[in-house]
């Protein structure tokens, strides 16, 4: 995979550190999977026939969940589990005003005290809605389902569907709810118990509980449940076909959205011939847009997405640019240059960096053109300030990997929680975002909070468990693994563990940063939410961003290649 090459470079006289051979460690990563499959794009036949169909359905649906004047208990019930359905089908963006009222009714119809006769599976879906939605119900509601030594009843046991239900709710805890730490490991012993036995006739059933210990629906992307979802849908007797149909057809014609930028990204891509100007960069433009999908994949972020496309890929560059090819002195100019951030700092460039500077230059004019036309330039201030602060943190990281210095494990976070890059792309997020995002947003971003702080702690520490090894044999910054290791005298796979309780307390943080009130306006919690649930596709088995496995390759298929069968 890696090696250390010799080879002379034109730069090396401008840089004037040497006339001679400049030695560069590169890394051969393989070429792109896709080719060229995602360059032209094509509208399919029936797209505006299923444009209209969509339109006419939403209708129906929007109607079946506006609370009706009779507002019984029953029909609150029947509502918690038709949003329940609408959120899982992945078209809950198109209802979000009537979900907030609805629910919101129901908390203040119900408060902590979800109807008493109700079921476990009821009580779990109730609380996991309202949670979700911010509202800060209590978890003292599961302790009736406990005895008095605090262990979970028998009934609960033979109750399959009320403990994955409880299962999928205790995924919303936050730090010292001990309820629902015991109801996670009671469920999930439960539940794993069930899915090995041999004599478990229910098929669908067992697979319903396979995949949710392989992920919990917290950490689940919209999308990828609405395909897990459709099938299962369809198979309960009481499904709304109006609601089944419509979450079929808007799932594809957002796929076709989804190719037609894809392709037109993948355009933006093969000019800047990277492979012949920078062969050293990854090229995982695909894979990048699978992660930019999971951010935002609503029609309306269409600019967010081709923004973030362009600058993201960027990031991969300075990535590559730095962790791999730059000798320290090529990148000590150039991120002198990033903080100088003007087209005069080029000539003092070695010339492989120019176009990368420039590029960078040219993607943040066009959005500040676009920003000072809606006077809001400032949104570009902080995103470039971000980038500069990126830089100046993957050159310490460059100083360390040339001194082959093993930081502690605090000045360690201090560096990559911002070298993850995750800051400065939720920063980004915000940048077209116009009526809810002020100033105040970006000071938030910019200070990186709890939750964009939890959000980079479980992108770094999932990536330096599945990448670690690889990293090792190259030439690559001391991973957190190491310096941990290095730190408190523990084995590799004691890291690993203790790494992997760190992401599940920092998901408690992320919920807790999700509860009302929150620090900024809700709909912008989704950029650090969904990117901390990526990394649990990307990173849970292994890189699949760098080398995307059978099932990523599956993953990304059924997005954004293959249509769902409206008669599935
Ligand atoms: C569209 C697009 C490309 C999205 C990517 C999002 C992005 C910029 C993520 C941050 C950087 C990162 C963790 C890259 C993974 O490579 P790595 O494992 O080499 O990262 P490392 O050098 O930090 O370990």
């Amino acid at each position: 995979m890696s090696s250390t090459v010799l080879c002379s470079h034109s730069s090396a006289a401008d840089l004037n550190i040497s006339k001679e051979a400049v030695i560069r460690s590169t890394v051969n990563f393989h070429r792109s999977i896709w080719g060229d499959r995602f360059l032209t794009y094509n509208e399919r036949e029936d797209q505006a026939w299923e444009e209209q169909q969509a339109k006419e359905l939403k209708e129906e649906v929007r109607k079946e969940l506006v609370l009706t004047g009779s507002n019984g208990q029953m029909q609150h019930v029947k509502m918690i589990q038709l949003i329940d359905a609408v959120q899982r089908l992945g078209v809950a963006y198109h209802f979000e005003e009537e979900i907030e009222d609805t629910l919101k009714h129901i908390f203040v119809t119900y408060g902590d005290h979800w109807m008493d006769d109700c079921n476990l599976e009821s009580t779990s879906v109730w609380f996991r809605l309202l949670r979700q939605q911010g509202f800060n119900v209590s978890s003292g509601i599961f302790k009736k389902y406990m005895d008095s030594k605090g262990n979970f009843m028998e009934s609960v046991r033979k109750d399959v569907q009320g403990m994955l239900s409880l299962y999928e709710a205790a995924y919303m805890r936050v730090e010292g709810e001990e309820v629902l730490d015991a109801a996670l490991a009671f469920t999930t012993f439960q539940l794993e118990n069930i899915a090995n036995d041999h004599m478990c006739k229910d098929a669908s059933l067992k697979i319903q509980i396979e995949k949710a210990l392989e992920q919990p629906l917290r950490k689940r992307l919209p999308r990828l449940e609405a395909l897990r979802y459709i099938p299962i849908y369809q198979k309960e007797a009481s499904h709304s076909e109006a609601l089944l149909k419509f979450s079929i057809l808007d799932f594809n014609l957002l796929q076709s959205l989804h190719q037609k930028e894809l392709s037109q990204i993948s355009k933006w891509w093969k000019n800047l011939d990277l492979q012949n100007k920078l062969p050293y960069v990854r090229d995982r433009l695909v894979e990048g847009y699978f992660w930019i999908l999971a951010i935002y994949f609503e029609p309306q972020y269409y600019d967010v997405r081709i923004f973030l496309m362009k600058t993201c890929n960027l990031v991969i560059i300075l990535d590559d640019t730095y962790d791999n090819y730059g000798t320290y002195e090529e990148l000590e100019i150039f991120t002198e240059a990033v903080q100088r951030w003007s087209a005069s700092c080029i000539d003092t460039l070695p010339e492989y960096m120019k176009s990368i500077y420039q590029e960078l230059l040219d993607v943040h004019k066009e959005a500040e053109e676009v920003l000072e036309r809606k006077g809001k330039a400032y949104h570009s201030y902080y995103t470039k300030e971000m980038v500069k602060e990126y830089t100046r943190n993957l050159l310490i990281e460059a100083k360390w990997a040339k001194e082959c210095y093993i930081p502690t494990v605090e000045e360690h976070m201090s560096v990559t929680m911002v070298t993850c890059a995750y800051g400065m792309i939720i920063a980004k997020c915000y940048v077209y975002n116009n009526d809810l995002v002020t100033e105040d947003t970006f000071k938030w971003v910019s200070t990186y909070p709890p939750l964009v702080k939890a959000s980079c702690l479980i992108l770094r520490l999932m990536d330096d468990i599945a990448t670690h090894e690889e990293e090792q044999e190259r030439n690559h910054v001391a991973s957190s693994i190491e310096c941990y290791m290095k730190q408190y005298g523990v084995s590799e796979e004691q890291t690993r563990e203790i790494f992997s309780k760190q992401v599940e307390d920092a998901w408690k943080v992320v919920n807790q940063e999700s509860l009302r009130p929150t620090a900024i306006p809700r709909p912008l919690l989704m950029p650090p939410i969904n990117l901390a649930r990526v990394c649990d596709v990307l990173y849970k088995h292994g890189d699949d961003y760098n080398h995307a496995g059978k099932e990523m390759i599956n993953i990304i298929e059924s997005l954004l290649a293959n249509p769902i069968n409206v008669s599935v």
